[in-house]
């Protein structure tokens, strides 16, 4: 039975119903080739004798490359579904091919299309196109046509008959592909009457001192004879002026080896790290030649899994059928993105990475991974809240619904659970411990049956029923929560002399002997009033469960836990965590990034036994949002001074993941002199995207999200576009979203993505809001700053294809914008 390879398709325009077929016709592929009315047949003229079409109905045709595989069974590599003529065009053209250079199977166009004319000296930047259409089965965008309905061309029109002819000896030269998408270029101006402010500060691009990657250090052979370009590409590359122009280019690269060697050519790095990176060894032998013996032997290395993939059953088929470039992450891992889900590590192991660059989808992948290899390991997903746990175990039954789910934390499997509700589960579980571990918290066994409360409630009371004793500088309840998550609970205190003799580093207020007596009053308080009223906090159950769990001695709770959005997790989680999985080889995976961090604070793993040293990764290409988008997200940060988790060196933002390869209109930034004015704008823009004429069609309501900093803001949103005809959607934590954009708070945004954002609100007088630095000590005031800076960028960085940001009066000074 002939096999299937897919090929990461950019951009395909095609609807369920072209999927469905598309799926049937693959199907009937795999089961007998020569199945009548498949149509499987060679082209006239074509530049690959392999090259097929297929016929997948009257209008649509599969371009196919067929492997006479020697050493098994006949393989197809499918190049997608298009229109008849376009297939028959596309089949005739491209080439499959291993790359003569770094021996990576390649798909390679050999005509010299206008769009992709080689540079000259005076080269300009492509315009920028429209991103690519979502495909994801049902939505609206895609030009299919039905069943039954007329051909746009002569269906019978012969030109993919068979015809036994050999390629053409004459090849033009190769060159790079031009962009799949073929949208025209979209205007970037406002559609209503708020004027379009100066672009943000943008990031990273330079001022041309000479071609960029001469000044860069690197040579035309390096391209040609090192990586694999070939010379007419390498020439256009070396000709090209700037970074940013460089960057604008990768969008147009059909092949993800092309992509990241040019990532990597604007990073600066050695061309043995991008080899590395591109899954090529840099040195050993290499596939070469054009035989089917070879090019099937170039299909198995690490590099052509971002590329192609082998299909292995009807599942796996539609699963990546289905996922159109929403779905592609579950397919096509990008070689380093493999390298992280295959590793195994003698210890914990720490993923970083800017917003977007794939950080979850490695974990999704590792948990599969570690599952598959071992049915009976106990396997915990985590992340820091339950809604963002619900939304990784959609993801992972997406990945594969064949994987084992546990229900409970020991069992075999995969459980995904925020870290809360593993503490919670921890106490069902072994509830007489837990209620013994209130010994060694807090002094004494815990009684009551204790209802959960918010770390932040109780202290107002606590504080004011103290009174005078204790100074008007330490009376605010964010010092008395933080003193409490970071010194009292981790450090199991229970009386004011344990207090007394604890060290108290990275606090940033000082206390003297008098003032450390009046916080010890206000803990003691606090506690007394809590016991008595029968309440404990999420951040006292995960350290009674901590304790709980390291009472229980011999076997933990887990074989490998792994951890998503971990910068926000506090000292007891990280003890939790810790207590979860023991010391030992793949225990713990953690993704964070140190830039999204938005409630907790930096802690050093050291002092939790989790030893991360020469085990810390970095992912640098974000695979979410457009280069436009990243940048202007990245503009939020800096200005910021972000500190690595585990060495405290500054963090730049060049080693955050500022790439990426997709292109898109610059984010629009709107002002206005008026309330009113600014929700016209807001409506303005929502009823371009939702207008059915739009180009492209209307995008899918809910992939466009609103994001708050507040309930209140929202509400008033929603009333606001509610009264300008605009439906939109508030969403709360566990409901769908439904056929309406959704406005979330930013807090709610973390995490998840949106075809379209809108930020609205974002005036100096707005944001950051004033009652979010209000109640802050003065010494933690800039951290209470940079937590709002980063809320903002983990906001502006949830859109994958298009961002508005919209304020009245002046701008918020974290934008940039002067
Ligand atoms: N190899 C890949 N191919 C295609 N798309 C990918 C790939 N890896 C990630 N993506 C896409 O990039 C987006 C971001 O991925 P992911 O959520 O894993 O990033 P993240 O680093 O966890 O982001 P954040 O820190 O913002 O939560 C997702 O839409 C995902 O589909």
């Amino acid at each position: 039975m002939p096999q299937i390879i897919m090929t990461k398709l950019k951009g395909q325009k095609t609807d369920g119903k072209v999927l469905q077929k598309s799926m049937a016709f693959l199907q009937k592929l795999t089961a007998d080739d020569t199945t009548s009315g498949l149509n499987i047949e060679p082209m006239r003229k074509a530049n690959d004798p392999r090259a097929r079409t297929g016929r997948v109905d009257q209008f649509w045709r599969a371009v196919l490359f067929r492997i006479d595989n020697p050493n098994g069974e006949r393989i197809y590599v499918y190049d997608g579904t298009y229109p008849h003529d376009e297939a028959i065009e596309r089949a005739r053209t491209r080439v499959l091919r291993v790359n003569p250079v770094n021996g990576l199977p390649e798909i390679i166009e050999r005509t010299m299309p206008a769009a992709a004319a080689p540079p000259s000296s005076n080269w300009t930047a492509p315009e920028t196109t429209e991103p690519g259409q979502e495909t994801q089965p049902g939505s609206a965008a895609g030009a299919g046509l039905g069943e039954g309905e007329a051909p746009a061309s002569d269906a019978g029109a012969a030109s993919d008959e068979p015809l036994p002819t050999s390629p053409t000896g004459t090849v033009e030269p190769e060159t790079v592909l031009p962009s799949t998408t073929g949208e025209p270029p979209v205007s970037t101006q406002p559609t209503s009457e708020p004027t379009p402010s100066d672009e943000p500060k943008a990031y990273a691009d330079t001022a041309p001192a000479g071609p960029f990657l001469a000044v860069k250090g690197y040579t035309r052979n390096d391209l040609t004879d090192r990586l694999g370009f070939d010379e007419h590409t390498a020439t256009a590359l070396m000709a090209i002026p700037t970074e940013a122009q460089l960057l604008d280019l990768t969008e147009r690269f059909g092949n993800e080896w092309q992509i990241s060697a040019v990532l990597g050519l604007a990073d600066g790095i050695g061309i043995g790290e991008i080899l590395d990176s591109i899954g090529v060894r840099s040195s050993g032998a290499r596939p070469t030649g054009d035989d089917d013996v070879t090019l099937v032997k170039s299909f198995e290395q690490a590099g052509a899994k971002s590329q192609f993939t082998l299909i292995e059953d009807n599942d796996e088929l539609r699963r990546v059928l289905e996922g159109g470039d929403f779905g592609a992450w579950r397919v096509f891992l990008h070689p380093e993105q493999r390298r992280y889900v295959d590793a195994d590590y003698s210890g914990a192991f720490r993923l970083t990475g800017g917003a977007g660059t794939g950080k979850t989808v490695v974990l999704l992948h590792r948990a599969r991974r570690l599952a598959k290899a071992d049915p009976e390991a106990r396997i915990i997903l985590t992340t820091f809240t339950k809604a963002l746990a619900a939304d990784l175990q959609r993801n992972l039954e997406r990945l594969d619904p064949s994987l084992p789910l546990a229900a409970a934390p020991g069992e075999p499997g995969i459980l995904v659970r925020g870290i809360d509700q593993l503490a919670a589960a921890a106490r069902v579980q072994h509830r007489a411990a837990f209620d013994r571990a209130g010994e060694t918290l807090f002094g004494s066994t815990l009684t009551a049956r204790n209802a959960v409360k918010g770390n932040g409630s109780g202290w107002d009371t606590a504080i004011a029923d103290v009174g005078d004793a204790l100074p008007a500088s330490l009376r605010n309840e964010s010092f008395f929560e933080s003193e409490y998550l970071q010194v009292v609970l981790p450090n199991h205190i229970s009386s004011r002399e344990d207090y007394f003799a604890t060290r108290r580093p990275g606090r940033g207020v000082a206390l003297d002997r008098r003032k450390r007596a009046a916080v010890w009053e206000v803990i003691d308080r606090y506690r007394q009033t809590a016991r008595h009223d029968g309440r404990l906090s999420y951040a006292e159950i995960a350290a009674l469960a901590a304790i709980t769990l390291d009472g229980q001695g011999g076997r933990r709770l887990a074989d490998h836990v792994l951890v998503d959005e971990a910068q926000d997790f506090h000292a007891l989680q990280w003890q939790l965590l810790r207590a979860l999985a023991p010391d030992g080889a793949n225990d713990l995976f953690i993704a964070e990034d140190a830039h999204q961090r938005i409630y907790g604070q930096r802690v050093s793993l050291k002092q939790f036994g989790i030893r991360v040293q020469g085990r810390a990764r970095r992912l640098r290409l974000n695979y979410r949002t457009t280069q436009q988008n990243l940048r202007f997200a990245l503009g939020v940060l800096d200005g910021g001074t972000y500190l690595d988790d585990d060495t405290a060196e500054q963090q730049e933002l060049d080693e955050v993941g500022y790439r990426s390869a997709r292109r898109g209109p610059v984010p629009r930034t709107l002002a206005s002199a008026t309330t009113a004015g600014e929700y016209d704008s807001i409506a303005s823009a929502l009823r371009g995207w939702l207008d059915p004429e739009r180009d492209g069609g209307a995008v899918v309501p809910e992939t466009i999200a609103l994001l708050v900093r507040s309930r209140v803001v929202g509400q008033k949103l929603r009333r606001a576009l509610e009264d300008r005809g605009i439906g939109t959607h508030i969403a709360q934590p566990g409901t769908d979203r439904t056929g309406q954009p959704v406005i979330l708070t930013m807090h709610q945004s973390k995490g998840l993505e949106f075809s379209r954002v809108v930020l609205p609100n974002l005036s100096a007088s707005e944001f950051p809001p004033s009652w979010a630095l209000r109640d802050v000590t003065p010494e933690d005031l800039e951290e209470a700053r940079l937590r709002e800076r980063s809320l903002l960028y983990v906001a502006a960085s949830r859109a994958r294809d298009e961002l508005v940001v919209t304020w009245t009066g002046t701008p918020s000074e974290l934008l940039g914008i002067s």
